[in-house]
C-alpha cells in the first residue's frame, strides 16, 4: 500500500496534484476540479519506464524508438503545453525508486546518449513529443466529452430506474409485502450507477502516463482497469453499499419515495450525497406527481360563449389553468393576462384548441335560466300572501298598516319593536302575511311596470266618510290591471260621519262588487285607530290567499323583487328585498337590476340578522355594489363572473334604451299600433285624462263605437285632472296612450313620460282625438285580402324536361297570365292546385306576362299533377288595409 512518507507529491497545476509511489508502480491522485467547488480524485498509477536497449545498439536507437510511441503525460491533460516537460524532465530520475539514487546517477550515460543527440535528432525527438503530447490532449479532451455523456447517461438511467422504482412503491399496498419489491428495482437501480453515474477512477486509469508503454501494454492496463473498477468504486461509488446500511432510505422507500443514492467523492475522497439526490428527488416527486395526474381523464366540457369574455372566465368554464390559456396566446403570439377581455370568435379557438365544445350564445342570452326555472307541482309548497295598501290620500293607509303591525307586535312580542324595512310580516292564526310598506297605487304600478308582480292582494282603503274618490278609482284601475284581486277596507268607521253603506255603491260603478251587494269583493269595516276588526282584515287576506292558492318552492335558488334601496352611511347598499322563489342566505351572489353583490348580511323586519330567507319573506340584503331601483328583480347566480356579465348587460341594456328614448317616444301612437300588432293584442289601452267628467264621458262613448269584433279601445284608466306621474306609470305598466283633453301633465309627469318614453296626446277637439285614435286603431284591423282575375290559360301540351320537370304548353285563352302572379290549376271546373308559377316562358326566354292568343310555358312551384286540357287561372293578390 501507498507509504505516505515516501510520497512525492509534485504540483501540477493550481488545481491538480500528483502523487507518485516510489515503488515500480506508482499510485496517486490527481485532485480535479468537478465544479461548484468541488473536487474528484482521480487515480494515477505510474509505472517504473522500462528501457530496453540492445546491447549491441547505439543508445540513441531505443531511446528514440521507444520515445515517439510514448504516451505524453495524460494526466495534466487539460493543459497539456505546460504541464508536459515539468512531468517528462523529472519523470526519469523518479522512476527510479528513491533508495536507487546512486543506480539512477549510474545510469547517468542515458542522460549522456541523449546529451549526445544530433541537433536533428533533438528535434525530431521533441516534435515527436510534442506531437504525443498534443495527441494525448485531444484524448483526454475527447475523454471529457465521453465522459460528459456517459454521466448524462447514467443520471438518466437512474432517473429512469428511480421512476420506475418510484411507481412501484407507491403501488404498494401492503407495506410490509411490497418494501422488498419496492427496494428491489433501487437496488438494481443502484449497481448500474457507480459503473455510470461515478466513472472518476475509470477514465484515470487508461490516462495514466505510463511512460514508453507500448499500445498493447496499454490495452492490457485498460484492461486491468476496468477489472479492478468495481473495487475501486468502493472509494468512486460506495453508494450501492452504503444503501442498505441507510435507513432513511429504506424509510422513504417503505413510504414509497424513492431514495436515490449517489456519491460523489468529496474533498476526503468519502462518499457523499450531493446535488444529484436532491434533484433527483425533485425530478422523481414530480414524477410521481405527473404519474397521479395523469390517469385523469381529460373531461370534454360544453363551453358557454357569450360574445365577449375575460381569459379567467374562460379557462374557469373550460375548467382549465389561465396560464395554460395565457401560454397557448403566447404562442399564438397574443400577450394577455387573465382579466383581458377577448371576443367570442377568439374564445371558441381556444376552447377547441383544449379539446371542449362550445356554445355560443347572443348578448341576451346571458340571462338565460336565470328566471325561467319552472319547478314541477310536487316542489311547491305553500306561502304567505304579499299585500299591498291603496286608497286616496288622507283615507288611512299608513294608519291601518301601523295599526295592523302593532297589533300584531303586540300580540305577539312584548315591548314594541321599531320596524326597520319597508315590508314586514305578521302572524294571523299561526299564518304569515307580508305587508308592503309603500303605500299607494304609484309604488305598487311601479313595480308592476318593471314587471315584478310582486304583490298578491290589494287592500283598498276607503274613508267611510269620504266615500270613493278620484285615487280611489286610480287605485281600482291600477289594480286591476294588474289583475290582483281586491279586498275593500272601509276605514275610520268609529267617525260619526262614517257611511260604509255608500262605499259599497259608490263602488258598484266602478265595477267592484262587494260581497254584501252580490259580488266576490271581500269588504271589511274597520277603524286604524281604534284597531277595530282588524282581525277580520287579516282572516279576510288569508282567505283571499287560500281562493288564490299561493304556493312557490323554498328548496331552489332564490329570486324576488326589489321593494327600496338605499345607499347606507354604514353598511353601504342595502335592498328591501321581496323573495318570491326559493330561499335566499348569506353568501350567495345575487344580481338585482344592473346592480350584483355576494349577500353579507340578511336582515328581517325587526333588525335581526337572520340565515335564511324564503317565499314570501321581506329581507335587507347587504353586499350588493350599488343601488338598484325598487320592482328590479333579482336572482341568485352561480358565480361572481356569471353576476357581473349580467349586470353590465343590463347596464348595456338601460343605455341603449336611453338612447332609443332620444330617438322616439315607444308610448307614441303609432309604436303602440305596432307594438299592439306584433304581440298580436286586439285592444287599444288608453289612459284618458279630461277637464271635466263630461268630456270624458263623450270621449269613451265615441271611442267605444269605434269597437268592431276585431278590436276596441280599452280605457285603462280615466279621471279629471292633470296628467301625473301616477298616470304615466300606469301608462307604462300597462302598454297604454295617454290623452289629454283640455289638461295637461305636471312636470313631475312630463319628466317621468320622458324617462318612460311615454307620449302624452294633446287635444282640445274630439273629433281630432277620436280621428286619431281611429287611424291608431285601424293598424291593428287585419288587412283585407283582395283577389283580382287576370286570365286564363289552356294546357294543350305537356313536356317533360330534364332538369326543370314538367312543362304546361299553354295558350292564353282570356286576359294574360303574369309572372309570380298566384294561379289556380283547374281540372273539369273543379281546382285542384292552388300556388304560384314558376316559370313563364316564349321560345324558351322568360318573360314577365303573356297576353291573350299567345302560346307560352307555364311550369308551377313544388306542383307537377299537370295535364292536357286543363286549365290555369291566373290571379293576382293584394292585401288591402281596412279602416274602422
Ligand atoms: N278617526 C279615524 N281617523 C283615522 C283613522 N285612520 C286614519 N285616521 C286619520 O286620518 C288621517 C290620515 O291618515 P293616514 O294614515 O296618514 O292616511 P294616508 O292614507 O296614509 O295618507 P297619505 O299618506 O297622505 O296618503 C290621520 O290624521 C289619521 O289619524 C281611523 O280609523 N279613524
Amino acid at each position: 500500500m501507498t507509504d505516505n512518507k515516501d510520497d512525492k507529491t509534485l504540483s501540477v497545476t493550481g488545481k491538480k496534484t500528483l502523487t507518485l509511489k516510489p515503488s515500480g508502480v506508482s499510485q496517486g491522485t490527481v485532485r480535479q476540479d468537478i465544479g461548484r467547488g468541488r473536487t474528484k480524485a482521480v487515480v494515477v498509477e505510474t509505472r517504473k519506464r522500462r528501457l530496453t536497449r540492445p546491447e549491441d545498439e547505439k543508445p540513441s536507437a531505443p531511446v528514440s524508438q521507444a520515445r515517439p510511441a510514448e504516451p505524453a503525460p495524460a494526466p495534466v491533460a487539460p493543459r497539456p503545453a505546460t504541464p508536459a516537460p515539468r512531468i517528462h524532465q523529472p519523470s526519469a530520475p523518479q522512476q527510479r525508486a528513491p533508495q536507487a539514487q546512486q543506480p539512477a546517477r549510474q545510469e547517468r550515460p542515458r542522460g549522456a546518449v541523449l546529451h549526445d543527440l544530433s541537433a536533428g535528432e533533438m528535434e525530431a525527438r521533441r516534435r515527436a513529443l510534442v506531437e504525443a503530447q498534443a495527441r494525448e490532449v485531444e484524448e483526454a479532451k475527447q475523454r471529457a466529452i465521453d465522459e460528459e455523456r456517459r454521466k448524462a447517461e447514467a443520471e438518466e438511467a437512474a432517473l429512469r430506474a428511480a421512476e420506475d422504482a418510484a411507481q412501484r412503491a407507491t403501488e404498494v399496498k401492503e407495506e410490509g409485502t411490497h418494501v422488498q419489491e419496492a427496494e428491489a428495482p433501487a437496488a438494481a437501480a443502484a449497481p448500474a450507477r457507480p459503473a455510470e453515474v461515478r466513472p472518476v477512477p475509470r477514465p484515470a486509469a487508461p490516462s495514466a502516463p505510463v511512460f514508453g508503454r507500448s499500445r498493447k501494454e496499454e490495452e492490457e492496463e485498460e484492461e486491468r482497469n476496468a477489472a479492478r473498477g468495481p473495487a475501486r468504486g468502493k472509494i468512486a461509488a460506495p453508494a450501492p453499499a452504503k444503501v442498505p446500511a441507510r435507513p432513511k432510505g429504506e424509510d422513504d422507500r417503505r413510504r414509497g419515495k424513492l431514495t436515490v443514492t449517489s456519491a460523489d467523492v468529496d474533498e476526503e475522497g468519502a462518499p457523499s450525497r450531493g446535488r444529484s439526490l436532491a434533484s433527483m428527488r425533485r425530478r422523481q416527486e414530480k414524477f410521481r406527481r405527473s404519474q397521479m395526474q395523469e390517469p385523469r381523464e381529460k373531461i370534454v366540457r360544453e363551453v358557454v360563449l357569450p360574445e365577449t369574455i375575460t381569459i379567467q372566465e374562460l379557462s374557469q368554464r373550460m375548467s382549465e389553468r389561465a396560464v395554460d390559456v395565457i401560454k397557448y396566446l403566447m404562442k399564438e403570439g397574443q400577450m394577455m393576462k387573465p382579466g383581458d377581455v377577448i371576443d367570442a370568435d377568439l374564445a371558441e379557438i381556444i376552447a377547441t384548441e383544449f379539446g371542449h365544445t362550445v356554445k355560443r350564445v347572443s348578448e341576451s342570452d346571458v340571462e338565460e335560466g336565470i328566471f325561467d326555472v319552472v319547478d314541477s307541482e310536487g316542489e311547491l309548497l305553500s306561502r304567505p300572501p304579499v299585500v299591498t295598501i291603496m286608497g286616496h290620500v288622507d283615507h288611512g293607509k299608513t294608519s291601518l298598516l301601523d295599526a295592523i303591525r302593532n297589533a300584531n307586535v303586540v300580540a305577539g312580542e312584548a315591548g314594541g319593536i321599531t320596524q326597520h324595512i319597508g315590508a314586514y310580516q305578521v302572524e294571523q292564526n299561526g299564518q304569515k302575511i307580508t305587508f308592503i310598506d309603500t303605500p299607494g297605487h304609484a309604488a305598487f304600478t311601479a313595480m308592476r311596470a318593471r314587471g315584478a308582480q310582486a304583490t298578491d292582494i290589494a287592500i283598498l282603503v276607503v274613508a267611510a266618510d269620504d266615500s270613493v274618490m278620484p285615487q280611489t278609482i286610480e287605485s281600482i284601475n291600477h289594480a286591476k290591471a294588474a289583475g290582483v284581486p281586491i279586498i275593500v277596507a272601509i276605514n275610520k268607521i268609529d267617525k260619526p260621519t262614517a257611511n260604509a253603506q255608500k262605499v259599497r255603491t259608490e263602488l258598484l260603478q266602478h265595477e267592484v262588487f262587494v260581497e254584501s251587494m252580490g259580488g266576490e269583493v271581500l269588504d271589511v269595516e274597520v277603524s286604524a285607530k281604534n284597531g277595530t276588526n282588524l282581525d277580520k282584515l287579516l282572516e279576510a287576506i288569508l282567505l283571499q290567499a287560500e281562493i288564490l292558492d299561493l304556493k312557490a318552492n323554498p328548496n331552489r335558488t332564490a329570486e324576488g323583487t326589489v321593494i327600496e334601496a338605499e345607499l347606507d352611511r354604514g353598511r353601504g347598499a342595502v335592498a328591501t328585498v321581496l323573495v318570491q322563489k326559493g330561499t335566499l342566505r348569506p353568501g350567495q351572489i345575487i344580481v338585482a337590476g344592473d346592480q350584483w353583490g355576494r349577500v353579507r348580511a340578511l336582515v328581517n323586519d325587526k333588525g335581526d340578522h337572520v340565515k335564511e330567507a324564503g317565499p314570501a319573506m321581506p329581507v335587507e340584503v347587504l353586499g350588493l355594489s350599488g343601488t338598484p331601483a325598487a320592482g328590479d328583480k333579482f336572482a341568485v347566480v352561480e358565480n361572481e363572473a356569471r353576476a357581473r356579465e349580467i349586470s353590465e348587460y343590463r347596464l348595456r341594456l338601460a343605455r341603449d334604451k336611453a338612447a332609443a328614448r332620444q330617438s322616439g317616444s315607444r308610448g307614441s301612437l303609432e309604436q303602440m299600433m305596432s307594438q299592439l300588432q306584433t304581440s298580436g293584442m286586439k285592444e287599444f289601452p288608453l289612459v284618458i285624462k279630461g277637464d271635466v267628467q263630461g268630456s270624458i264621458e263623450a270621449i269613451a262613448g265615441a271611442l267605444e263605437k269605434l269597437g268592431t269584433e276585431e278590436v276596441r279601445a280599452r280605457i285603462v284608466h280615466s279621471a279629471v285632472g292633470g296628467v301625473t306621474e301616477s298616470d304615466i306609470s300606469l301608462a307604462e305598466a300597462s302598454n297604454a296612450a295617454i290623452i289629454g283633453f283640455n289638461v295637461r301633465a305636471n312636470t313631475q309627469a312630463r319628466q317621468a313620460a320622458e324617462r318612460g318614453g311615454i307620449e302624452i296626446r294633446y287635444y282640445n277637439i274630439i273629433y281630432d282625438l277620436v280621428d286619431d285614435v281611429k287611424a291608431a286603431m285601424s293598424g291593428l284591423l287585419s288587412p283585407e285580402r283582395r283577389e283580382t282575375f287576370l286570365g286564363n290559360a289552356e294546357i294543350l301540351e305537356v313536356f317533360n324536361i330534364t332538369k326543370v320537370g314538367k312543362v304546361a304548353g299553354c295558350r292564353v285563352t282570356e286576359g294574360k297570365v303574369e309572372r309570380g302572379a298566384g294561379v289556380r290549376l283547374v281540372r273539369d271546373n273543379v281546382v285542384i292546385h292552388e300556388g304560384k308559377l314558376k316559370t313563364l316562358k316564349r321560345f324558351k326566354d322568360e318573360v314577365s306576362e303573356v297576353p291573350v292568343g299567345q302560346e307560352c310555358g307555364m311550369a308551377f312551384e313544388n306542383y307537377e299533377d299537370i295535364r292536357a286540357g286543363d286549365v290555369i287561372e291566373c290571379f293576382r293578390v293584394e292585401h288591402v288595409t281596412r279602416t274602422l
